[in-house]
Parts: C-alpha cells; structure tokens; sequence
C-alpha cells in the first residue's frame, strides 16, 4: 500500500486551485499520462523547466542591449492616447531614468487601467524586453508594472516550461506554485555519505529548487537538484529491476543436466563450426542452467552473429534433461523463421518442434496445445502467445525471450504471474551500449556475441542518390542474370500518398516492368500467409528480388541474399538501417548495400549514411545512434513498459546510473523485503517515481 504521506502528491490534479475541466485535459496530454485520473500533483511537478527568464538584469534604459531581458526603474513623464480611440494606434507612455527615455508601447490599452498602474511622475520598476529602433529604446507590453517601491515583488528569475497549445506559462506556473507545497517532508532514503559527497539537497529541497531556480545554473542537468533526482529516478528504476531478478531468482530454477545426446548430433549435421564467442556464450549458458539459481542472462550479439545456435543449444540441454523450453520472437513472420531455421538445425535429432502464433486456430491449435500439456512437444515456438491462459506446459523449464528492440521487464513478469519459473535467456540483436543495457535490463547476466562467423566478407556500403535509380535497376538485372540474390527495402506503405514516398507496390510494379516477373512483394499489410509465401518463394529462389518494406528489418535470414538496396535511406534511423543491412552478408559470399537517398541532406541524415558506410561494427552504430538520436529514443519510449525518464538523462547523469546500480544491489541483498526503516523510506522512493510494481511481490507488500 502507498504510504499515507504521499497522498498529497498522489491526488488528481483537478483538485488544484485553478484547474478546471478544460486545464485539466490540456494538462493529461502535457504529462503524457492516459486518463485524468491518472494524472496526479507528483507528475506535474516531474514537469521541469527547461530554461528560465533572467529579469536581473537592471542595466539602466541607456545601456540596454538590443532584445534582451531588462527590468528598469524611471519615472513616468507623459501618457499618449491614439487620436479619436484608434486601434490600430498603440497607446505610448514615455518615461525616463538618469540615463535616458524609454517607451512603453501598449496595443489595445486601456486608458483607465494604464493610468492608474503609471500616473504621471510617479517612479515605477517594469520587466520586458528591450527594443531599438533609430536610436529609441521601448518595451512592448512589459511583462511586469510595479510600483517602485514595490519592485521587490518582481519575480527576478521565472522558470520556463515545455507547453502544450491552448496553456500559458502563467496558468501553468500558477498550478506548479500550488503544488509545490504539497510535497511532505520524507524520510531520506539516500545515505548521509552519498548526500554530504555529492552535495545533494533533500528531495523535497529538490524539487523546490527545480521549480524556482535562481540562476541559469540551476537549469543544468548537473545542478544539485537535477542531479539528485536523477540519481534517485536511477535509484528507483534499478531497485525496481533488482526486486523483480530476486523474485525471480527466487523461485529456484531446476537444475539442467547436459549430457551432449541431443546437443552432438546437432553440432555434428552442421555445415560449419561454432565461433569462439558462440562456444563462451554456450559454456555461459548450460553453467547458468546447472546451477540451483534461475539463470536470468542476456545474450547480446550484432546481427548475424548466429544467436539463434546458441539459444538452441541451450534448448537442446533442457531437453537432454526431459524439459520443455520455448522460444518466444516478437512478430508472428519472426516466430515462423525460427521454426524454419531451428527445425533444419535440429532435424537430426529428431526433435519434436511446434509453432504456436496467433495465427494458430481451430484443430490444429488444440492438438498443439494438447501436445504442449502431454509433453510431447520439446521446442515450442511462438509469439506471446505462448504465455496465454490456455497455454499449459508439462515441464517448461527455459524461455528464451527474442526482444529485438523491444525491452521490458513485461514479458518477464507475465511469465512468473504464470507460476512458471523456467530459466530465462534474453535474445537482443543490437548491441546496446551498456548504460542502456543498465538502465533498461538491470543486473543481468551478460554474454556477447563479439565474432561473426568465419568466412563473412565485409560488406560494402555505397551511398547513392535516387536520381540514380535508374542505373541502379540496370546494376541489379545483370546481378540478377548472374543469379544473385537482392532486397528492395522501401520506406512506408500506408502512408505513401501523404509522405510521399513510392510505396512498394509502386516500386514493385516500375521493377517487374523494368526487369520482368520473378520479383516477390512482402509488405505489412498483407496476411500472415501470404508474407510467409512471399518469404519462401525468396528463399528457395523462386523469385530472386523481394521488395519489402521494414518487415524484413529484424531477424529475416536467407544467407544466400547479398544485395541490399534501401530506397530513401536519409528517413530510417541508424539502428535501423544496421538491422537491415544486416539482412546480408550472412553467408560466404561478398554482399553489398546500396542506400538510396533523397538529397539534400540534413546534418543528421548525411552523418547517419557516413556512419553506415564506415563501419559495420554495430556497437560503434549504436553509440553513434545515441549521440545523433538521445536515448529516449533507442529505448523506445513509443512502446510501453520502457522505462523512460523524467529527469535522469544517461548522458548527463550516467556516473550515477553507476552509483544507483550498486546501491540498489547493496539495499536489495541486505533489506530484500524492504522492512528496515532504510526500507520503508525506499518504498516511498519507489511509489515516488510509479516503480512500485515490484513491491507487489514483497512479503508486507
Ligand atoms: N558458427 C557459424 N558459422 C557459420 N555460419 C553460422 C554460424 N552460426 C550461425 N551461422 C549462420 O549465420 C546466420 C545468422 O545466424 P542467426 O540467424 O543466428 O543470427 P542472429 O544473431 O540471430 O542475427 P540477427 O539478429 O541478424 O537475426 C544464419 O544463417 C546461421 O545459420
């Protein structure tokens, strides 16, 4: 249960003072939360500022500069009324402080209102913005009028937040000002020598400060309070992580007995031999699975590294000791694949392999799960799926989850709400640089996949405009004639018309009347069957051009393709267009990609495609991907259950990431329950930044 003294800051905030029904919808869609009700003080007032308004500045009328900023102090000489109520003539009040005259400049003024807030000769302190014009000085409508004597009032230094349409700056300071003192005073979960090290205000202070800076210092993502709530949205993510890996962890995993049965007759059919990482990753893998602990391990490897061996073997020992283990990929198209690529790995051993999609209806699905509940079925492969109700495993002892890019501890926890406890492998295809990793996995074991299997040539990247289609097109028949294989990767489907981009049943037809039938067409649209269709007529070389669009971007594998051409490359993010380019260059042949763009570029567009024509090294891409891209982006924060941050940035703040990380560990292994009184303020923390999902699974939770 939430601590009853955080219910000030976990009211909706409709029952701020001005927050009426209209303020309140613009206000849900400001916080990005779904529903009114959802919408509490504490996220409002994780809205930062991210600059400010400096009126400090009181240099005196004469030395103004142009367009900045300026309170000033003077004296009321005269008020100018437009002839006859014009409107279209301003109303002027002139005035003067010892070094010269300013003009104040008021559109619609009204006469009264103006006369009483700046009757002549009294001296009077406004704030705006400077302007010169023929070596005049005015201030259109200042933002401020105060008395003189008054001027202490002034706000000198005012935050700035991100807005949304139809919200002002003052409606929405006005909320903030009356929520800020909401905010209890908590009980510090933070060490003394962390606080007192790093110079960390309380977080109540915090917050404070984050809303009334002082100086433009106070805007940094390296001031006190920024840092200290960075550290603590670090704090809580990875106590989070930490208390869902020991939950997990706890439910002791049973013990795999490998004994090679299964395990050597795949090794022995296969055409090639395993790489070194691959072997490390193995050895990693069944030491895991041997023990009484669950394994909890990320298999991390660029594309085509060959994840998909490693993974089966580990399947294979599971089965060696008389288990279930499954595979579950992210997309339906992903799932068949791996059926395809792992029933050849394992048809000399003579494994029993299902796929189970949500594609799998009727007789067909009810024998399958039939053969799940008997046992009979040892490989189950799938898409979520797998993990349905209706789903009954009789021995499921190793999951091995195909993130991709999705990350999320979601499919993790559906697993255990199962009252499954199977050993879990996590497969990523890009390689993510390892404040990600920490951020968005936790303390998980890591293998990595750093070689590429022997014999793969590098492939070569050229960069080419789409004015030059043509002799592109001229270049793939010929490849065709000599019987390569070639993708043709186009943006969008849906929405060509409106972005105007060739769509790829366009592109598909211009190429069949280019260079004849024989050309397959995959896109998004189309159904499970048919892409499958499509994917086997490539495959088997029926057709050898498939145009596609991004369905093909993770996990697709025909070894034999070596032709890449992605039309409009400047519209795909790095990430991506590495996914891609990774469809080739899978065998021993040499590949190339061709990345078609539309000019001219703009500065990210042109250092993405020299990126690509570069390197091949995926770690480098994804660093690269961070720079160019922030890291809101890289994990998805379109998708949900990622864990995006409000005020924790993983460039600014990624020393603390650090600190975050092994104080959650050190919490978690001393106070695993969070009962002590460290432990209770930690819940705070975690109801405090919406991570408290894990306290579910505590014994007082
Ligand atoms: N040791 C090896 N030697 C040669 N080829 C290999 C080896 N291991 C795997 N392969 C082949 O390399 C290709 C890529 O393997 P796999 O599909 O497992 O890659 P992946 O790591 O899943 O990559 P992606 O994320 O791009 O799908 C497959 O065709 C596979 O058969």
């Amino acid at each position: 249960m939430r601590p009853a003294i955080l219910d000030p800051l976990f009211s909706p905030i409709s029952g701020l003072p001005g927050v009426g029904p209209k303020i309140a919808d613009l206000l849900v869609k400001l916080l990005g939360r779904e529903t009114l009700e959802d919408c509490r003080v504490i996220d409002l007032l994780f809205h930062a500022p991210f600059s400010l308004i400096d009126r400090r500045n009181q240099p005196g009328i004469a030395r103004a500069p142009q367009g900045a900023i300026v309170t000033i102090t003077a004296r009321v000489d005269r008020h100018q009324v437009p002839p006859g109520g014009k409107s279209n003539i301003p109303y002027r009040v002139f005035l003067h402080d010892e070094t010269g005259e300013l003009t104040l400049v008021f559109f619609r003024g009204q006469a009264a209102w103006l006369e009483k807030q700046l009757p002549v000769d009294a001296e009077v302190t406004v704030s705006g913005k400077i302007d010169w014009f023929n070596g005049r000085a005015s201030m259109v409508h200042p933002d401020y009028i105060v008395r003189a004597d008054e001027a202490e009032s002034l706000p000198l230094v005012e935050p700035i937040y991100p807005l949304t349409a139809g919200l002002s700056p003052k409606t929405l300071r006005k909320i903030i000002d009356a929520g800020l003192p909401r905010f209890p005073e908590l009980p510090e979960w933070i060490d003394l020598a962390l606080t007192e090290k790093q110079g960390l205000p309380s977080i109540r202070d915090s917050f404070h400060m984050l809303h009334e800076p002082r100086d433009p210092s106070d805007i940094d993502p390296q001031a006190p309070a920024r840092r200290r709530l960075a550290y603590d949205e670090f704090l809580a993510g990875q106590l989070s992580l930490s208390l869902v890996r020991q939950r997990l962890r706890k439910v002791a995993g049973q013990p795999v007995t490998a004994t090679g049965a299964i395990s050597g007759k795949i090794l022995k059919s296969l055409p090639f031999s395993l790489t070194g990482s691959q072997n490390e990753a193995i050895a990693e893998v069944l030491e895991d699975m041997a023990g009484n602990e669950r394994m909890l391990r990320l298999l991390q490897g660029d594309v085509g590294s060959g994840k998909t061996l490693v993974a089966l073997m580990a399947m294979a020992a599971v089965i060696e000791s008389g288990g279930q283990a499954v595979l579950m990929a992210p997309t339906e198209i992903l799932a068949r694949q791996h059926h395809a690529t792992i029933s050849k790995f394992a048809a000399a051993a003579g494994l029993s392999i299902e796929v189970l999609t949500g594609r799998t209806k009727g007789r067909e699905r009810e024998e399958i799960l039939e053969r799940i509940t008997s046992g009979a079925a040892q490989i189950i492969i799938g898409t979520h799926a797998l993990f349905q109700d209706s789903v009954a495993y009789a021995n499921l002892m190793l999951a091995v989850v195909d993130e991709q890019h999705r990350f999320g501890v979601h499919q993790r926890l559906r697993l255990t709400a199962k009252g499954l406890s199977p050993h879990m492998l996590v497969m990523t295809a890009t390689p993510i640089p390892r404040t990600l990793v920490l951020a968005a996995f936790g303390d998980m074991d890591v293998s990595k996949l750093t070689e590429k299997p022997a014999g793969r040539k590098p492939i070569q990247t050229i960069t080419v405009p789409m004015e030059r289609t043509g002799e592109i097109v001229g270049r793939l028949q010929s490849a065709i004639a000599e019987g390569k294989k070639a993708y043709w990767i186009c943006p969008l489907v849906e929405e060509s018309e409106e972005l105007d981009l060739m769509s790829a049943e366009e592109r598909h037809a211009t190429l069949i009347a280019a260079l004849g039938p024989g050309i397959g067409l995959i896109h998004g649209r189309m159904s499970g069957p048919e892409k499958d269709a499509a994917m086997m007529a490539f495959k088997n070389g029926e057709t050898r051009l498939l145009v596609a669009t991004t369905v093909v971007e993770v996990g697709v594998d025909v070894p034999d393709a070596t032709i890449m051409v992605i039309e409009h490359a400047e519209r795909f993010g790095l990430a991506q267009l590495h996914q891609l380019r990774g469809r080739v260059g899978r065998g021993d042949e040499a590949s190339t990609c061709i990345l078609l763009y539309k000019g001219p570029l703009g500065e990210t567009g042109h250092a993405r495609l020299s990126i690509m024509r570069e390197t091949e090294d995926g770690f480098r891409i994804a660093e690269e991907d961070l720079k160019l891209r922030g890291e809101g982006e890289l994990l998805g924060t379109r998708q949900s259950g990622t864990p995006g941050f409000r005020i924790a940035s993983l460039e600014a703040h990624a020393d603390l990431l650090e600190i975050a990380r092994k104080d959650a560990a050190y919490l978690v292994e001393r106070d695993p329950e969070l009962t002590t009184e460290r432990g209770t303020a930690i819940r705070t923390l975690l109801y405090l930044f919406r991570r408290d999902e894990a306290i579910r699974f505590l014994r007082a939770g």
